[in-house]
């Protein structure tokens, strides 16, 4: 290392130390703490490393100093996940950034630890961890609109529910939610727009509709694959203008909102066959949250079940669960998913537990 390097090096902890950032080591940076590492050296290793934090939802900050670099190892590195590769010559440019950033993910760290997240969304996969960190982000910092995607019973509504918690506006407004696939098609404009009195048969006295009742907050609105083609196209404008009239009136109305939705169908291959507009599409879409299936996250099978136990029995004491009710409750499928788990293995396990029979019982149930 020349004697410029060793001074740049020194240059680059004394700051970071000043600005409170801590330096990690590679011991900490393989814990999978977001951060800046410091890393004497570069290897095939540590890009397979990388890549296995980030995607488990870990994007460390790599900071390489003390080793000769080249512009190609810095491509691998950046490729396998580190959002940033600090080489002794150009720190002082983009170091302000980085800080902010860290100190973001602090944030982001304290809020997906913190007790109103943990207990909302229960699980330990690293999927989930990967998407709790991206929403927590998402939903904080910023006021983009959110598509979610995911199969039935996985978690899409109590997502959406996350995010207007931990949506950070001062005196944000409500959680709206609305049911695309129970609309009926004559109330429809009503249903989303409010009307007035008199506006059709029935309009006895005027009525706000969704959007008028969200302004301010956040509109949820599940099951937008089944929106008809019509549907879309009245409601592009006031997503996109945020203005709109009610029924049989002639004012124009101003709402602000967030708009969250949520789908179980393909909404690309809806696109794609002429079902749902393009324009739409990519108004509800900036943010797309994919929420797995719990055939691949395992890994939150027993904490849910745990946590099921606990709250959906409140007056008895939670059981242990053991070695045979852990493998039934591994080995067993789960086609609706998180509300399957709950409802059935759960509703079985407790009462089988309560009686000492669980292990036949399980077999039977089956
Ligand atoms: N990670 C989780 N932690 C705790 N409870 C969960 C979790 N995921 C889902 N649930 C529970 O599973 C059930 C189904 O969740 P939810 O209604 O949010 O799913 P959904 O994807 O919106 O389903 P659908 O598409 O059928 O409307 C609810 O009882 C919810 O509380």
């Amino acid at each position: 290392m020349s004697k410029y390097q060793r001074q740049a090096t020194h240059d680059i902890i004394t700051f970071l130390i000043e600005q409170g950032i801590e330096i990690k080591d590679h011991d900490d940076y393989l814990s999978g703490h977001p951060g800046v590492v410091f890393s004497k050296e570069i290897t095939s290793e540590t890009c397979e490393q990388l890549r296995e934090l980030s995607h488990s939802g870990q994007i460390p900050t790599l900071f390489c100093c003390d080793c000769a670099i080249s512009g190609n190892t810095i491509w691998q590195l950046l490729e396998a996940g580190a959002c940033d590769v600090l080489t002794c010559t150009e720190y002082r440019v983009i170091i302000h950034e980085i800080i902010t950033r860290l100190q973001r993910w602090e944030i982001i760290d304290c809020m997906v630890n913190s007790p109103a997240v943990q207990n909302t969304l229960v699980g330990e996969s690293s999927a989930l961890k990967a998407i709790l960190r991206q929403v927590v982000e998402v939903a904080h910092f910023t006021d983009s609109s959110v598509l979610i995607l995911g199969e039935s019973g996985t978690g899409k509504e109590l997502l959406a529910n996350l995010i207007h918690t931990l949506d950070a506006r001062p005196d944000k407004g409500d959680l709206v939610i609305l049911d695309c696939s129970t609309i009926v098609p004559e109330l429809s404009g009503s249903e989303f727009f409010g009307h007035e009195r008199g506006a059709f048969t029935g309009a006895v006295s005027s009525r706000d509709g969704v959007f008028a009742l969200a302004n301010g907050g956040t509109l949820f609105l599940d099951e937008i694959g089944e929106l008809t083609l019509t549907l879309q196209t009245q409601l592009l404008r006031v997503i996109q203008e945020h203005t709109f009239k009610r029924v049989g009136g002639n004012a124009w109305q101003r709402t602000s909102f967030r708009l969250v939705c949520a789908t179980n169908r393909d909404l690309r291959a809806q696109v794609q066959k002429g079902e749902f507009r393009t324009d739409l599409y990519y108004r509800i879409a900036s943010y797309i949250c994919h929420l797995p299936p719990l055939r691949e996250r395992t890994e939150d099978i027993l904490p849910l079940a745990r946590y099921f136990l606990k709250t959906d029995h409140p007056a008895q004491d939670p059981p242990e669960l053991d070695t045979p009710v852990q493998e039934y409750l591994l080995r067993r499928e789960y086609p609706g998913n998180v509300r399957d788990l709950r409802a059935s293995s759960c509703t079985h396990a407790m009462p089988l537990y309560r009686k000492r029979r669980y292990y036949s019982g399980l077999h039977s149930a089956r």
